[in-house]
């Protein structure tokens, strides 16, 4: 139970997303005055109107381009969830300009918003992928970290606490690998796997919900908090599914995709240099250090970065049955399995 967050009122923009929903239906579980949802689509809306039946739930169709949407959603709220993202690798890749716009340009809307509206909290949704990024997805979260750690450098008076969460793969989110794979066995199809070696960090939607609400109720300004998920190949991951489902998958190698890595990197041995070792998360401070150019010239911090990165080839990785036993956690799962043994 959300003890300090029950009774308030919250926004959550992109609340129609997988991460989103997931926010928006444990908000409610835990006593949410209000939640107002801020999304694009109008026919997702209607249908999570129709799945929740909930008149806490208030439905603003907008895009966070907007300044002026953003402000009114936000004014009157206690805090902010911020989903709202292009985060389709090739989508981004190849309209650069249309993810600056919606996650640099739109993230800064979003803090400005919150800024003037004095939301006691924001929390922005950040990725793996920002990490030493090497697509544009990836570089505009990067950039979207930016511009919420120059905002807290810049107002230190602000009334609002500006933190972001960075996450790996949610698994079974819309478009994500583990509904593929599902659906390719439904239809009897071979797996199509890009290189079983290839690594990933796995996290349910239960536990990425869990991060936001310690980056809501605990961060100080301009924290990144990052989960210390576990990792999997893709090849055990294809075989975890078989297993479930009772077949020994056939794999059709496809190969790296366009912009794609083989490993995630979570935390930079930058980051992890100064970072705080919280037990199942680390929490990655701000660094107030003034930027003017004189102090930057003169003050160094002594220490020494540690070797490794934290990332998907060194994480704690599962094995064939624990990822098998994750999976089963998953409702989507469930569902799916139930589905089978009542189709056998
Ligand atoms: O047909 C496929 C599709 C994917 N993969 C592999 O499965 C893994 C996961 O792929 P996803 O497409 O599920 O996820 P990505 O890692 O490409 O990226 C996803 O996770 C990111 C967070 O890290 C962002 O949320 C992003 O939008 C989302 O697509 C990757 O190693 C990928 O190579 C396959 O083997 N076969």
């Amino acid at each position: 139970m959300l003890v300090a967050l029950s009774g308030r009122r919250f926004a959550i923009t992109g609340g129609t997303g997988s991460f989103g929903h997931a926010m928006v239906t444990h908000l409610l579980r835990s006593g949410a005055a209000e939640v107002r949802v801020l999304s694009r689509d109008e026919a997702k809306q209607d249908q999570m109107r129709g799945r929740l039946r909930d008149d806490r739930v208030r439905y603003h169709i907008g895009d966070v381009r907007d300044l002026g949407t953003v402000a009114q959603v936000t004014r009157n709220v206690d805090f902010v969830f911020h989903a709202a993202a292009l985060k389709q690798v090739p989508s981004c890749e190849f309209f650069p300009l249309e993810a600056m716009r919606t996650n640099v340009l739109g993230s800064a809307n979003v803090v400005e918003a919150c800024d003037r509206n004095e939301v006691g909290s924001l929390v922005l949704l950040s990725t793996d992928k920002a990490v030493h990024p090497v697509n544009a997805m990836g570089m505009t979260k990067a950039l979207m970290e930016k511009v919420a750690q120059a905002h807290v450098r810049t107002r230190p008076d602000s009334a609002t606490t500006v933190s972001c969460v960075r996450y790996g793969n949610v698994m079974y989110s819309r478009g994500s690998v583990i509904p593929l794979f599902v659906d390719q066995i439904r239809r009897n199809q071979p797996l199509t796997v890009t290189d079983p070696g290839m690594t990933r960090f796995l996290m349910s939607l239960a536990d990425s919900v869990d991060l936001v609400e310690r980056a809501f109720t605990r961060a100080t300004p301009g924290d990144i908090y990052i989960r210390k998920a576990s990792a999997c190949t893709i090849g055990d991951l294809a075989n975890a599914i078989g297993n479930l489902f009772g077949v020994t998958p056939k794999l059709e190698i496809l190969g790296i995709r366009h912009s794609e890595k083989t490993h995630e990197t979570l935390a930079s041995r930058e980051e992890l240099r100064h970072a705080e070792d919280l037990g199942d998360f680390y929490r990655v401070p701000l660094d107030t250090r003034d930027l003017n150019y004189a102090p930057y010239e003169k003050e160094g911090v002594p220490g020494t970065d540690p070797l490794f990165d934290f990332n998907s080839a060194n994480a704690p990785r599962l094995d064939v049955p624990e990822i098998e036993a994750l999976l089963r956690t998953l409702p989507e799962i469930r569902a799916e399995l139930g589905t089978a043994m009542a189709a056998a």
